[in-house]
């Protein structure tokens, strides 16, 4: 394909507004070519900065416009099976941020779509596989220097979480990354959650579970906890130390200016993940627009939006029962191997 891919935006919020610049002004080899946001003004604000974008309320319009050859997929995580399904009936591929959908039942129902439909047609956005700390991270855990990982320490901290936030959110909506960073860097499906909660800081809203401790088990018996804390209040933190057999790895201490002044020393802090992201999401895209050039799917799948879903379903069900869940995951099909 010679001519740029053409690309309708659903969903031109924060995310979505950011991927319609990267694509128009960072990557190469694509431009927007319709939008469309149930808020109608929201789509004709981001279609007006951009030559010959269509505007729509309607993500199906948005997707039959002229000139659309591929979908992404930037509303609320409930809107998606919605949107996903529109995309497969007219055989356009996808990328649909994270998460796949905010539920398990949901997220299979998908899989099972897209292997009726006969070929791989979505990439699902955990973004941090193409962040370049995370990238380095697994490329060390590859070479097998450090042996077998044992165990994983992620911490996930935001300035402040959003009014519609609840405190399954924080599993379904924010560890959902870390779910999906565990399974990638063990190569191994998580088995069992457990999630426990401290007293809320006083900072969180009234009635949010913030913040909380999730541990959960893999199927060769290593361990990752994740503390999630959404109104942290001082910067946008995301680390990860894995411990293994002959050694440790750690990434997300990185503070690009480091100063000296007044009897203080130190960094600055990311506020949110439009920054710390920046290049992940760069890189995703790019990825992404390349492989559905060359008429590829690459990068994570259904299966890995799928799988994430299911163990976020088991944090979410031990933040109401307590104590420790098993995941309930179907068998991995050949279509997604
Ligand atoms: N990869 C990452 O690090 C991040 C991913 N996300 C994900 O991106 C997605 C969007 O999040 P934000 O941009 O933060 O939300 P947002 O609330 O800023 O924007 C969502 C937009 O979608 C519109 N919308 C709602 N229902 C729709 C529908 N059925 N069809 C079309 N448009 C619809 C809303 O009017 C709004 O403009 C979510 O899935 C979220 O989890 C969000 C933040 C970071
Ligand atoms: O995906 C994201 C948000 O949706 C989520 O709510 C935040 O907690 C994450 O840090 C961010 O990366």
């Amino acid at each position: 394909m010679t001519t740029p891919l053409g690309i309708a935006v659903i969903g031109t919020g924060r995310m979505g507004t950011d991927h319609v610049r990267r694509i128009q002004e960072v990557i190469s080899g694509a431009r927007v070519t319709a939008v469309a946001d149930v808020d109608e003004a929201r789509a004709k604000a981001v279609a007006a900065r951009v030559d010959g974008c269509a505007a729509h309320t309607d993500p199906v319009a948005a997707m039959a416009s002229a000139g659309v050859d591929a979908v992404l997929v930037a509303s609320p995580g409930p809107a998606h099976e919605e949107a996903i399904t529109a995309a497969l009936a007219r055989d356009l591929p996808v990328l649909c941020e994270k998460p796949l959908t905010p539920d398990a039942a949901s997220a299979l129902r998908l899989v099972e779509a897209e292997q009726a439909h006969g070929r791989r047609r979505v990439q699902v956005g955990f973004m941090r596989r193409y962040d370049p700390e995370y990238t380095s991270l697994k490329a060390l855990l590859e070479t097998g220097q450090l042996g077998r990982p044992l165990m994983l320490h992620q911490r996930h901290r935001n300035v402040a979480s959003a009014s519609f936030f609840t405190s399954e959110m924080l599993i379904s909506d924010s560890v959902a990354h870390e779910v999906d960073a565990t399974r990638w860097l063990t190569g191994d499906e998580i088995t069992a959650v457990t999630v426990l909660r401290p007293t809320p800081s006083a900072n969180a809203p009234e009635g949010l579970a913030d913040p909380q401790f999730v541990v959960m088990e893999t199927a060769s018996g290593a361990l990752a906890d994740v503390e999630i804390f959404v109104n942290c209040g001082f910067g946008y933190q995301v680390q990860a130390e894995t411990v293994c057999e002959r050694g440790t790895a750690r990434i997300g201490d990185g503070h690009a200016l480091v100063t000296a002044m007044a009897g203080r020393w130190g960094g600055s802090i990311a506020q949110d993940w439009t920054e710390r992201f920046a290049t992940a999401y760069d890189r995703e895209v790019q990825a992404w627009v390349d492989a559905t050039r060359r008429g590829e799917v690459t990068g994570p799948s259904m299966w890995d939006g799928y799988a994430a879903a299911a163990v976020c379903d088991a944090g979410v069900r031990s933040l109401h029962e307590g104590g420790r869940v098993e995941v309930e995951l179907a068998e991995r099909p050949d279509f997604y191997r």
